[in-house]
């Protein structure tokens, strides 16, 4: 599908491969030495992936039921402001092109932007993006699929009411814009397998909701008094926003904490070392520090916590190959599980993830053949655990480099720093 013309009736613009198009400076650089299609598929795939692994690694509960978010305050919030760095020029670039088409430059302000990802029963019916009062101020949306139907997912075909394009098929790459008003009422599938992920942004006329402002300060607050050494170690939220229930009531005896969840489905037990007399109390075991357990072997080294382990995880899936055996000692730092521990664990799990099957249909991965995440080899993870920190630690020094810039000019910009 190629980009739609503009129909006044339905002002809306899909741009295939959009991410590629756009995301890379040296692309004119680089097309002289690469094949143009390998090339194209190389750029989507690392904004793809990386913003990936920022999701399954610090995704909360969502506004819908089977719906999973990661926005860009929860991050702040939750200790990882230097997350926000791998949106900033996709998120600059998607503003620039959505004004450019609809013929308002320096008009809008970024009102939202998530991570979204809706598994197995999310759906939404045929709805315009303001249809609420608290919504009125969202005058146009941008939505960028982070995966694709048919190989991440099943279900979860867009359809608008009328007007062309009638349908889109997601794919990596792609983008959507539209008004969000009800000359584009539209709606999604349900989700009938695997976990489909989008980039989401709405955008404002009205610059009091301008997202940029309240992120700065936010920022401002959190991390210009810190001290940048410990920066980037994740604070899990209050544990209710891990809780994931079929009925969204934050109940404890169905459902699943959405952190273990998604390192079980990978494979992953967690051992907490720390005796308790508070063990069962769910916010309590967040905090805490953990060890990463696979069968009958557990690593011996402490993630601080959970949050932790699951980012250093999802960066061995990100980053896969790249890092297998780069660590020798291994044989050193793996032991066998006691029974003790193995009690303490399955303990755990009946608390935290008490329905197995119920988290794999939700987090469970399509069957295809690069869906097959190498995700498991010890050396990789202890290879991860050192190559996370690195990728933590530059990112949280490009933040504090360009939030001054950013406080000046009350926006969130790509700053060009010399070297
Ligand atoms: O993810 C999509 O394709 C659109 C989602 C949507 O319509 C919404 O969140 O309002
Ligand atoms: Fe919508």
């Amino acid at each position: 599908m190629s980009e739609v013309e503009f129909e006044p009736q339905h002002p809306r613009l899909f741009i295939p491969n959009f991410l590629s198009l756009n995301e890379c400076r040296v692309r004119f650089l680089l097309y002289f030495f690469l094949r143009l299609n390998l090339f194209v598929f190389l750029f989507t795939l690392v904004l793809v992936k990386e913003l990936e692994f920022i999701h399954k690694s610090c995704s909360t509960v969502g506004y819908r039921p089977n719906v999973f978010s990661t926005t860009l305050s929860h991050l702040i919030a939750t200790n990882s402001s230097h997350f926000i760095i791998p949106f900033v020029p996709i998120r600059e670039r998607l503003k620039e092109k959505l004004e450019q088409f609809f013929k308002c430059e320096y008009e809008l302000f970024i009102e939202f932007t998530g991570l979204i990802s809706w598994s197995r029963g999310a759906s939404i019916g045929w709805h315009s993006d303001d249809n609420r009062p608290y919504l009125k101020q969202r005058h146009f949306s941008a939505v960028c699929y982070l995966n694709t139907y048919g190989k991440d997912f099943s279900g979860g075909l867009f359809h608008f009411q009328d007007g062309e394009p009638a349908s889109i098929m997601p794919k990596a790459g792609d983008v959507v814009m539209y008004t969000a008003d009800d000359h584009n009422v539209h709606s999604v599938d349900e989700i009938t397998e695997g976990e489909r992920l989008t980039l989401a942004l709405w955008f404002s006329r009205d610059g009091s909701h301008d997202e940029d402002v309240k992120l700065i300060s936010l920022l401002s607050q959190h991390i210009l008094h810190k001290n940048m050494a410990d920066s980037y170690l994740p604070l899990p939220a209050s544990s209710n926003m891990y809780w994931f229930s079929q009925d969204q009531a934050s109940d404890y005896q169905f459902g699943f904490n959405i952190c273990w969840a998604r390192l079980h489905v990978l494979g992953y037990d967690i051992y907490i070392s720390q005796d308790s007399g508070i063990e069962f109390d769910v916010s309590e075991l967040l905090v805490k520090p953990v060890h990463l357990v696979r069968g009958n072997e557990l690593l011996d080294q402490e993630f601080v916590n959970i949050m932790h382990a699951l980012q250093v995880v999802h960066f061995f899936c990100w980053k896969g190959s790249a890092l297998q055996n780069k660590v020798s000692n291994v044989d050193s730092k793996v032991v066998k599980v006691t029974d003790m521990q193995r009690e303490k664990i399955s303990g755990l799990n009946s608390v935290l993830l008490n329905d197995d099957d119920f988290a794999s249909r939700v987090f469970g991965c399509m069957p295809s053949e690069e869906n097959g995440c190498i995700c498991f080899d010890w050396s990789g993870i202890m290879a991860a655990t050192a190559a996370w920190e690195d990728y933590a630690s530059n990112l949280s020094k490009q933040i504090h480099l360009q939030l001054p810039n950013w406080r000046m000019h009350e926006a969130i910009y790509d700053v060009q720093l010399d070297e």
